[in-house]
Formats: C-alpha cells, structure tokens, sequence
C-alpha cells in the first residue's frame, strides 16, 4: 500500500527520538476510521498527544501547504488495543520477558496500553514498596503505556491497611488467584479473602480480578493409565483441569458479588473475572449474576477462541495454559457468547518463561510452564478467528479498547473520540503473513508462542501511543517515552 504523504509547513517538533513522525499537530486519514459513533471514512487531528478533532470525508477541508496528513488509504484507524492482562516480569525475571521487549511487542501488535500483572516479576505486586520497583522498572523502559495491578493474597487482604497503602499508590485494581499460582511469593486467596477485601475495594472504586479455577476432592487427580507415559497428550492436561475447577470457583464468587448490588456491603466493588475458558456452566453462573445486578465482567482470550485441545500436537506444551484450551464445541460457544455480549472483553494473558521452562523437548504437559506467548500477535489472531464469525471493527473496538479501558478506569483511552489520548493502530484487515522465522517478532523468546508457524491476516502499519508513532512497519522509536500509569 502507498502512504500519501503531504507535508507542507513544520509545526514545532516533538524529539524526534520518541517518535517516527516528528510532528506535534497532524492528522491522519482513512476510508475506515472507527469511532464510538460507527466507521467513517475521514480524518483524525492530533495535537500534542490528543485528538482534537475528527471530521468525516465530505467535511475535510484542509490546506495541505499548512498541515501535515498522513494518509493511510483503504487501512483501518482504530482505537489502540488495551491489554488489561499481560505479565511482563519486569523486574525480577526480565530473562523471561521484561518491559522493553513486551512493550516493542505490544507496539509492534497495535496494543497502545497494557495492564502489568502483579506476578511473575520478582517482588510480585504486592506491596506500595514492591509497586515503586516495578514503576522504577518501567521509567524511560517502554513504548507503551504500562498500568499495574496490585496483587491481592492473603497477608494484604488481612490486613486493611497494607491493602490501602496499595492502592493510595496507584494500582487500578487488585488480581488474585483462587489455585496455585505457581509463584512461591504470590499465595493464592480463598473467597474468604477475597470477602474481607472486597469493602476495601469499594471504598477505592477499583476493580478486584480473580483467577478463577479450585482445587476440588475429585479434580487434579489422574487415572493410572493417564498418567506420565501419556503426559505428552492434551488430553492428560485437560483431565487435570476440568471446567467444574472453573465453575466451582465462579459459583463461590457469585455468592460475594451479591453484595456489589445496591445497599450490599460491597457496594461500589467490581468483580472481573479474568481468562474463562469453560463456556458451559460457568458463562451462565456469570450471565445470571449479571441479569441479577452483580457488578461483574469477564474476559476470555484468543487463545480459547483459536485453538481446540482435540488439535493440539503430542508434546506441543507452547499450548499449555491454565484454565486449559478445552473442546472445539466449547471454542464455538465461547465466540457465541463474545458475539452475544456474555463475555464483555478480551486480553492476551501473555505469560512468558524461558524456553527451557517449557519442556519442548520432553513435550511434558504436566510438568511445563503454563503459560500462552501471545502480544505481539492478539490483533491478527482475534481477525483471523472472528472473520468467519463477521466479525465488525466496532466489535473488535469495543472488545479490546472501550470495555478494557472502563474496567482499569482510563477515562482518557479507549476511543477514537475528541479530547482523547491519540492512542491509535492502523491496520491492513486483508493482508496476511506468515509467522516464520524472518517474521520480526519482538516477545523474548518467540520459540514458545503457540502462534509461530501459522498464517494470521491483519498486518500492523503504524501504532501511536499519546501522538507519538512509536512503531511503524517493523521498525520503532529509538526512544521508550511512553509512561506508567497510576491511579490519581
Ligand atoms: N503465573 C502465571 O502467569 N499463570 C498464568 N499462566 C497461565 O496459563 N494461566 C495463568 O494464570
Ligand atoms: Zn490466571
Ligand atoms: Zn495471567
């Protein structure tokens, strides 16, 4: 594709090192730009890092001598993708992942913002002290804009004010798990917990983030035939982890989300129920609190919505993830219920490790990492999936923009509306591409992303991040400016 470029007179420059467009006022144009109020084909203004207007073809009159356009032809403007579930490690195990690398990635996928789990770093996020490392990490470190979830485990839910200091420092919410998280310093919490917490948050208006899978009596346990000699197949994984993991837990949290409703002694308190892969009992246990009054929302990821446990090779633990992918029946139900609006959002849960972490060669699903290498690819994997569903780019905005930024309480992100952070990708929905070996992946260690080797369509031009162009065609910034964002 050709970009038009007019370039006439040069207003004052933002450093140039920042961005690959060094200008502060411009715009950009598109036969599909996609605003709350549907697609247009039009343009969008930007000035020092806002949108200040947006006017729809017929409208636009501009005098090219005095304005800088870039126009982007037949490609989509869009809302930037907000990832409100992504562990980036950082600091602590930056040989899995770290700000610099995710953030590239993120850039690179059309993914203007990500919310930074408050595990797998080392301290995990637990702690105002543990929040000021992770936000010294991220300073002058990424290319996107980077939020934090606190963690929630049982020393902080039982004590008010560690929690407060917490969340005075600036997480937008807490996450926790109701299992084994698989990090010795991030215990997991039980609705008991969560309970006592739950008035904590209200009183912040944050939202609490669960992973919601339990242990039960009858699950976790292996017949002698399914155990190590088949733990090379899915289906011993899967056996391991069933949906009533899922719907147990869900059922527990529903019983506290009574209390989120009017006059409840959670009033003001929000649930979101993170990664659900069981789009059986446990999306209705959800679908009736919410027709209930429940404050609850629930994300799934593309992982669920792309792959089915029945295809996923012997050994192949790139695949492993935890809740599991299930049945290709249940795939089909999950994309009914993100079509319905039962499942509000989408996020990549990127969970890296080093590759040794993931058994490759022993290909052992019970003892390799859990965990889906996912950022750079969550654009063209939802495209690619969902277009047989028809799929709509207003669809695609409200899953991974509008939505995500009402739960992490970003009033400034999220839309291509006036007044709004200029947090933009434009994108070619018909082009595809392999991801091989010359494909510029940017994650650490693209060896363990399930993506590589398949074909996606949906190809990342530009990605902007508050007006700067921090990626475009491959290439990036030559400086990290994008910030870290706390709760004011
Ligand atoms: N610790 C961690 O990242 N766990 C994540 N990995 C995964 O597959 N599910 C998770 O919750
Ligand atoms: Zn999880
Ligand atoms: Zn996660």
């Amino acid at each position: 594709m050709i970009l038009k470029k007019v370039y006439g007179f040069i207003p004052q420059l933002p450093s140039s090192d920042c961005s690959l467009l060094p200008h502060n006022h411009y715009w950009i144009a598109s036969k599909h730009v996609v605003t709350p109020n549907g697609t247009i084909s039009g343009a969008v203004e930007i000035k020092q890092g806002r949108i200040i207007s947006i006017v729809a073809e017929e409208n636009w009159h501009v005098n090219s001598w005095f304005t800088t356009v870039v126009n982007y032809g037949e490609a989509v403007i869009m809302p930037g993708f907000i990832d409100v579930h992504a562990h980036l490690d950082d600091p602590g195990r930056t040989e899995w992942e770290g700000f610099p690398s995710g953030t590239k990635a993120a850039a690179a996928g059309g993914v203007t913002t990500l919310i930074d789990m408050p595990l797998n770093s080392a301290p995990s996020t637990v702690s105002e002290e543990a929040l000021k490392l992770k936000v010294q990490a991220a300073e002058g470190r990424v290319y996107v804009d980077v939020g934090f979830w606190g963690g929630l485990v049982p020393e902080n839910a039982e004590n008010v004010t560690s929690l407060e200091r917490l969340l005075d420092a600036g997480v937008l919410g807490l996450k926790s798990f109701m299992v084994p998280s698989g990090i010795n310093d991030f215990p997991m919490t039980t609705s008991a917990h969560i309970k006592e917490a739950l008035p904590t948050l209200a009183r912040y208006r944050r939202p609490l983030l669960v992973h919601a899978e339990v242990l039960l009596d009858h699950d976790g346990k292996l017949e002698p035939e399914d155990g190590a000699d088949n733990a090379r197949s899915y289906s011993t994984y899967l056996k391991t982890r069933p949906a009533s993991m899922e719907e147990a837990a869900i059922n527990q949290l529903i019983t506290l989300t009574k209390e989120t409703r009017a006059g409840g002694s959670a009033e003001g308190a929000h649930l979101h129920i993170v990664h659900l892969s069981d789009a059986r009992t446990s999306l209705n246990l959800i679908k009736e609190a919410k027709q209930r009054g429940d404050s609850i929302t629930v994300e799934t990821c593309p992982h669920y919505l792309a792959f089915a446990a029945e295809d996923i090779p012997d050994g192949d633990t790139r695949f492993k993830c935890a809740p599991p992918i299930r049945d290709a029946a249940n795939k089909e139900k999950l994309w009914d219920a993100l079509l319905e609006g039962d499942i509000d959002m989408l996020s990549s849960d990127h969970s890296p490790a080093v590759p040794e972490m993931k058994l490759l060669d022993e290909g052992d699903f019970l003892k390799a990492w859990g965990g889906i290498s996912s950022l750079q690819f969550v654009l063209p994997a939802t495209w690619t999936y969902g277009r047989k569903y028809g799929i709509t780019f207003e669809q695609l905005a409200s899953w991974w923009s509008e939505k995500p930024a009402k739960l992490a309480g970003l009033t400034t992100k999220g839309a291509i509306a006036i007044g709004n952070q200029a947090d933009i990708v434009v994108w070619e929905p018909d082009v595809e591409f392999d991801l091989d070996n010359g494909y510029p992946v940017h994650i650490k260690h693209p060896s363990i992303s399930a993506y590589m080797g398949s074909r996606l369509a949906g190809k990342v031009l530009a990605t902007f991040v508050r007006g700067n162009l921090v990626h475009k065609e491959g290439n990036h910034a030559s400086l990290a400016c994008a910030l870290p964002i706390l709760h004011r």
